[in-house]
């Protein structure tokens, strides 16, 4: 058997070695010809996979090491019969976390109080129902949307009007759609960012496209009080340095780029690929990853309970780091900053989730306030 895979995938070699030969490229590179005698094709969100790329190819198994399929055409798939799998809520944590941190960076440098604002979670899914628990769970107001769960199911749900009209920091987890009832394609389009208040924070982690880009370079540039963070762009891996410019927080679509999330993409992959080749899947994550870098912490019982989130958030992950690097690769000419873009996330640093942190916390004032943060963040408690 013969697999095609993403060089960027980690740990091809302890899951799939097994099955056969592994070829590997650049996911930009992956064209027809590198498919001719194939017969797995395991990509990430870069490569385009559709009858163009895989007609006439004897690939009859697609994986994405991703949550987000929206560079699969799933109807040809159907149709061509051939089997496929994504990595459904895979990086989910890493995405909440890098929400986390922007949050606490947006809060530090405008002085204002992260606790006292009013959040808006656009798509409730693994990354977005995440969040809203994390936010709800430190006792946050946050107002949520999601007309798809919002037929299911019973829930507090609101519309995107009022997320828009009410909420001072809103998040965006919605997939890329470019039609239908539900499309998100430029869901916030130059209408709607006019109509949000003022001061407001905006965050993109889902895909680029679904903010106008345009538009919103059109109305940060008009001075308008809006504090942008966008990891996703219109677009990418070409940016709009001046749009860049213009943002609070701007990195290369890592928000996802836990190394715990990366990892259990790959095995999500694995265990779809055995299941479809009928065989049981033998290898196991918990044998691969590696201990959490930051493994236990104490707090002290007096501890005041904001100072210890934006610290113990920090010390796993702070995103202002990784916008410093986009900043310095934005620099160079359109050419460098297209290949900047893939190589900061191609030697991306591992990063841990929050949710590897042990903290004890000693007896005190505090302590039942911290324990509950605490909880709220998924940190276990030592
Ligand atoms: N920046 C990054 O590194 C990453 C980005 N992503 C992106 O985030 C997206 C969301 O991920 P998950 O939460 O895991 O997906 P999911 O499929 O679990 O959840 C998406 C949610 O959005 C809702 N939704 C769909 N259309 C909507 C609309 N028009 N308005 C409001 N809600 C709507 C769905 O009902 C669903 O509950 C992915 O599709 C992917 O594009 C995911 C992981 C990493
Ligand atoms: O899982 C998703 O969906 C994402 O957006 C990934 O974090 C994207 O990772 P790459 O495909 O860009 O490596």
């Amino acid at each position: 058997m013969r697999l095609l895979a993403d060089e960027n995938i980690p740990l091809l070699d302890p899951f799939f070695a097994a099955f056969g030969e592994i070829r590997r490229l650049p996911g930009r590179g992956i064209d027809r010809t590198a498919l001719a005698d194939v017969d797995a094709l395991l990509v990430r969100s870069v490569t385009r996979v559709d009858h163009a790329l895989l007609e006439g190819t004897p690939v009859r198994f697609v994986g994405t090491c991703t949550i987000g399929t929206d560079h699969l055409d799933l109807d040809y798939f159907a149709e061509a019969g051939i089997a496929w799998s994504s990595a459904p809520g895979c990086n989910a944590r890493g995405v909440v976390d890098y929400v986390l941190g922007a949050v606490l960076a947006l809060a530090e440098r405008s002085g204002a109080d992260p606790a006292q604002r009013t959040y808006g979670v656009v798509g409730a899914g693994q990354v977005g129902g995440r969040l809203v628990e994390v936010l709800r769970g430190l006792g946050w107001q946050v107002l949520v949307c999601d007309p798809l769960r919002a037929v299911r199911e019973e829930g507090d749900f609101v519309d995107l009007e009022e997320i828009v009209e009410r909420c001072d920091a809103i998040s965006l987890h919605t997939p890329l759609q470019r039609d239908g009832a539900h499309a998100t394609w430029h869901l916030l389009d130059a209408e709607r960012l006019r109509r949000l208040r003022p001061g407001c924070w905006l965050i993109n982690a889902s895909r680029g496209a679904v903010i106008d880009n345009a538009a919103l370079k059109a109305h940060l540039q008009a001075g308008v009080d809006l504090q942008v963070v966008l990891d996703v762009w219109e677009g990418e891996p070409q940016v709009d340095p001046e749009l860049a410019a213009l943002c609070r927080l701007a990195t290369p679509h890592i928000a996802g780029y836990s190394l715990d999330g990366k990892l259990r993409g790959t095995e999500q992959i694995y265990r779809a690929f055995c299941a479809w080749r009928g065989v049981p899947a033998a290898v196991r994550l918990e044998t691969l990853l590696p201990p959490p870098w930051l493994g236990e912490l104490a707090l002290h019982g007096d501890a005041d309970p904001a100072w210890a989130l934006a610290t113990l958030c920090r010390a796993v992950y702070d995103p202002r780091s990784d916008d410093a690097a986009f900043r310095r690769s934005l620099l160079g000419s359109a050419e460098a900053r297209r290949a900047g873009f893939d190589l900061l996330r191609k030697h991306y640093p591992p990063r841990r989730e929050i949710p590897g942190l042990t903290v004890r916390v000693a007896e005190g004032a505090a302590a039942p306030a911290l324990r509950r943060q605490l909880a709220a963040l998924g940190v276990r408690l030592g």
